[in-house]
């Protein structure tokens, strides 16, 4: 199977930038690009410290399914504990969009909802993608969005509280 996946990862507890760090060295050769290091402003109304985010392209021969376990595998070792909802973390990993020769795979399983539905409510996942695919585009509700307009809509506080920093590593 030939599938590229877009992934989301983020800290704000602890060794944070090392966290992201761990998720770009599990990605080894499926690695195709990393943003930069984004420090942000929390989304979700949880008062807690900034995250740093990056956002990531992988590809290889998984399914959709693997890439989420790929992404778990990246929040265990990092010992993430599920507390709050949109709470504090060491690390978390979400799977937003997987193509599948070429094709968006959409899914509405609870365990794993394709395109992730609520990427295009955070800046901290779209300013990210848009620097290492401009081009990039995201289904929302059936329709394909360019990624750049989906930012361009987003409230102005939440885009201005989205700093772009340097590489992961
Ligand atoms: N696209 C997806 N990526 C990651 N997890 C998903 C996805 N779709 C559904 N899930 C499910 O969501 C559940 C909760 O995930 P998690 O604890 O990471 O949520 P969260 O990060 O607090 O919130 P959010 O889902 O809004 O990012 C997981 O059990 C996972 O199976
Ligand atoms: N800025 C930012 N805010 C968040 C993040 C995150 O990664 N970055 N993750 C959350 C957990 O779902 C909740 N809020």
């Amino acid at each position: 199977m030939n599938s590229r996946a877009v992934l989301s990862a983020g800290s704000n507890i602890g060794d944070s930038v090392g966290f992201l760090r761990s998720v770009l060295d599990a990605a080894g050769a499926e690695l195709v690009a990393a943003s930069n290091v984004y420090r942000t402003a929390p989304w979700g109304g949880v008062e807690q410290d900034d995250f740093v985010n990056v956002t990531l392209i992988v590809a290889g021969d998984r399914g959709p399914r693997e890439w989420l376990e790929f992404c778990r595998d990246c929040e265990r070792a990092a010992d993430r504990v599920r507390d709050v909802r949109w709470g504090p973390r060491t690390l978390d990993v979400d799977v937003i969009t997987v193509d599948v020769d070429g094709v968006p795979v959409t899914s509405d399983d609870p365990e794993l909802i394709l395109p992730h539905p609520r990427a295009h409510q955070r800046a901290f996942v779209l300013a990210p993608w848009l620097e290492i695919d401009p081009d990039a585009t995201l289904t929302v509700d059936g329709r394909p969005q360019r990624v750049a307009d989906l930012l361009a809509e987003l409230d102005a506080d939440e885009v201005a509280g989205v700093r772009r920093g340097g590489p992961v590593r």
